[in-house]
């Protein structure tokens, strides 16, 4: 067998699927409910979570401006690594500004990598019921400050891969709708 015909064999299409959105979006859950999916069909997947990554490689990090893309940044490149290796990387991640996931967007097409940008458009009336952490309810307390949708920006995506409304929809529709979009672009 050659080089070629054994790189032809054994490469499957890896790609970075970043889900966007507000705190409580659901981002995290469809992910996961993704990721299930994915596995049942023998893909490798990992999610990349935002909680973990600031425990680890953005561990020290907070929620400036500056930080935020810093974080972003250092996600990215790890997504892209694994993607371009045949791995769907799965990303709920907010990635609150635009010029941040523009650059890692960028850093996939530069390496020829798979791109999927999901904007889990929650509205934020939705998200404060939500509130799978107490995230909104410390903010209204005065606890807190500085959160993403509130009292920090949101940059929406103008044109997201995909945008989902969370809100009418249950978890298995939602995971579905991005599979279909994978599947359409030959990365399911
Ligand atoms: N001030 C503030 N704003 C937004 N989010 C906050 C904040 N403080 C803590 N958290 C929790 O941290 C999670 C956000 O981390 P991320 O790495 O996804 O955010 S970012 O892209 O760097 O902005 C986020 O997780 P998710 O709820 O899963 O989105 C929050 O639980
Ligand atoms: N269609 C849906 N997609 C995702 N989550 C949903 C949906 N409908 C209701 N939810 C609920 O919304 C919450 C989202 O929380 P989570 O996934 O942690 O959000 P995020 O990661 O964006 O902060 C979960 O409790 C989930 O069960």
């Amino acid at each position: 067998m050659t080089n070629d015909q054994i790189q032809e064999n054994d490469v499957t299409t890896g790609a970075t699927v970043w889900l966007t959105g507000l705190p409580s979006a659901g981002k995290t859950t469809i992910a996961y409910e993704l990721a299930g999916r994915l596995r049942a069909e023998g893909r490798r997947v990992e999610v990349l979570d935002g909680d973990e990554i600031r425990e680890f490689i953005s561990a020290g990090l907070g929620f400036s401006r500056e930080d935020r893309h810093t974080n972003v940044q250092r996600i990215g490149f790890v997504a892209e690594l694994l993607a371009r290796n045949g791995v769907t990387a799965l990303v709920p991640v907010i990635a609150p500004y635009a010029d941040s996931r523009a650059a890692v967007r960028r850093r996939h097409q530069e390496n020829d990598t798979a791109y999927v940008e999901v904007h889990v458009a929650t509205p934020v009336e939705v998200c404060s019921v939500r509130d799978v952490k107490g995230l909104y309810a410390k903010q209204a307390a005065g606890e807190l400050t500085g959160l993403t949708g509130v009292d920090d920006p949101y940059e929406e995506p103008r044109t997201p891969d995909l945008r989902i409304e969370s809100q009418d929809q249950t978890v298995q529709e939602s995971a579905a709708s991005v599979y279909a979009l994978l599947s359409e672009r030959g990365l399911a």
